[in-house]
């Protein structure tokens, strides 16, 4: 296995960390005490990495898919008895809570195994031709793939994209946010100690040179990018340079639905889910909140009630529902959107402020009380942007064909829900709606047996897909998905 890591020290006891930052010489403006060091990659080192894959995919190309599955399999055994351990680390690599952290490991080892499920179906087609003629097709691995992370799940991010470019057949370099560079290294000793040949999945670490140096690689065969649209834009435009093809899941700026019908409990935990999972640090959320005008009074004094009662504090903690931000530039952005908002007319219910947690271990820390928003409107920047923190914009509608229409005015598209008890409307709007994830009377459920994408600017993985490469994880994938599903993660 070769991970060009320099000097990486994964090993230290979680006590010792603090939870709310890591720290690398990549971020020498930060302050707080230091998880690892590590030096980002360089030409060389890409390099090498490029190398040491190649010569991986020679071998791991020509394994049958049953072979492959095997080491998948193993891979997924190990990563379930380190649970905790990997867990942990995500903990105090991101900010997130415990229970959310166990939750992500859960849906990578998840994913590695369905994949592992797939790796042996992967059959070409016979096609009968005239006289007796015939042509075949096979089904090919594209080579070394390029896997891009961001920071908000970045266990899970690495395993998504290695699972389905292994399981075809591919090998991988990839590279992690450098504000969360850890437990993708976990994840390249897992497979390591699995049996994956040397150099299957190798990890560089390092920001935008680093990235940008892989996707310019001549030997690189795909990329699949994690991370915002303007970097997005950026790799479509350095992989177009090679004719390279991309994988893209970007932003989203998603629209939440509540009819006057819906179960109202229901749709208080939904727009709970939709907002403050992983402190809002997440790509899919419902973060427009449109609410019928005849349940608004009472919905947001329900939302405000819970989102005060959300317990913020030491992530590692089992009660804690709400940890830290991933970083203090990170946590001034979003606080800075709050203000913004201020400005432009909305009305603060409650939160968008700094919060210092009792612990004295974590003073210092990036915890920001959760935020709901009122008097919103479509103009104003908090309900165009995507801002990626705990914040709320409730917004207030009157018919089914204008809050179709509002919700659809946005240049992106990556997920949106509906609140309704009747199953008619539900199925008609979905429909309607111009999302790659539509959540029917919940939020946020991904199983990784359903894909996930985006439309518009979130992303193009799901105009691209059916070929045996690397493609997020949605690797048959033609269209969007309706869940039906009831239960959900409870903040
Ligand atoms: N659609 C999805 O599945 C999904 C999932 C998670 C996060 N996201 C999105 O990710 C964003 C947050 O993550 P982020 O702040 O890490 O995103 P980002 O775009 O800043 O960075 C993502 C990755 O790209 C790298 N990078 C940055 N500039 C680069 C360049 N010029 N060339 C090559 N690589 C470069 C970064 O080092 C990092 O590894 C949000 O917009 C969120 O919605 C999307």
């Amino acid at each position: 296995m070769n991970l060009t890591v320099s000097g990486h020290t994964c090993n230290v006891p979680s006590e010792l960390l603090s939870w709310t930052i890591i720290v690398a010489e990549l971020l020498p403006r930060h302050e707080r005490r230091v998880l690892c060091h590590l030096e980002p990659c360089g030409a060389l080192d890409v390099d090498q990495a490029m190398k040491a894959a190649k010569s991986a995919f020679g071998h791991w190309s020509k394994m049958s898919g049953m072979e492959r599955a095997r080491i998948m399999i193993e891979a997924a055994h190990i990563i379930e008895s380190r649970r905790e351990e990997i867990a942990e680390m995500e903990v105090v690599n991101n900010g997130k809570s415990i229970t959310e952290a166990r939750l992500d490991v859960d849906s990578g080892r998840l994913c590695i195994e369905y994949y592992a499920g797939l790796a042996s179906t992967l059959a070409g087609q016979h096609v009968q031709l005239p006289g007796g003629s015939f042509a075949y097709t096979r089904r090919e691995p594209l080579g070394v793939c390029v896997g891009i992370g961001a920071w908000n799940y970045p266990f899970q991010i690495a395993a998504w994209k290695s699972a389905p470019a292994l399981a075809c057949g591919n090998s991988m370099v990839f590279k992690p946010s450098p504000v969360t560079p850890v437990t993708a290294v976990m994840l390249a000793e897992i497979y390591a100690k699995a049996g994956a040949p040397e150099g299957l999945f190798n990890v560089v670490q390092g920001s935008q040179d680093t990235g940008s140096l892989l996707c310019h690689h001549p030997d690189v065969a795909k990329v699949s990018f994690t991370g915002s649209v303007p970097t997005g834009k950026k790799i479509m435009e350095m992989a177009s340079r090679g004719v390279k093809p991309v994988t893209l899941e970007l932003g989203g700026k998603s629209p939440l639905l509540i009819f006057q019908d819906s179960d109202l409990e229901n749709a208080v935990r939904g727009a709970l889910m939709a907002n403050f999972l992983s402190q809002g640090q997440v790509c899919s959320n419902g973060t427009r909140v449109f609410v019928q005008k005849d349940i608004l009074p009472e919905f947001v004094e329900e939302v405000v009630k819970r989102t005060q009662a959300i317990e913020i504090g030491d992530p590692l903690l089992e009660s804690t529902r709400m940890g830290a931000l991933v970083s203090k530039p990170h946590l001034e952005k979003v606080l800075s959107f709050v203000d913004q908002a201020k400005k432009e007319g909305a009305t603060v219910l409650c939160g968008g402020e700094l919060f210092t947690p009792s612990d004295p271990k974590l003073k210092g820390g990036y915890y920001m009380t959760p935020c709901v928003l009122g008097d919103c409107t479509d103009d104003m920047t908090c309900v165009k942007e995507e801002i990626f923190g705990p914040v709320m914009s409730v917004l207030s509608f009157e018919t089914e064909e204008e809050v179709l229409y509002r919700a659809n005015n946005t240049t992106m598209g990556l997920a949106a829900g509906v609140f309704t008890r009747d199953v008619r409307r539900a199925h008609r709007v979905v429909e309607n709606l111009k999302a790659g994830s539509c959540f029917i009377n919940n939020y946020n459920i991904t199983p990784v047996e359903v894909p996930f994408g985006g439309f518009k600017m979130s992303g193009t993985v799901l105009h691209v897909d059916r070929e045996p490469s690397v493609a997020g994880r949605s690797l048959f994938l033609l269209t969007s998905f309706q869940s039906c599903l009831q239960h959900y993660r409870v903040i």
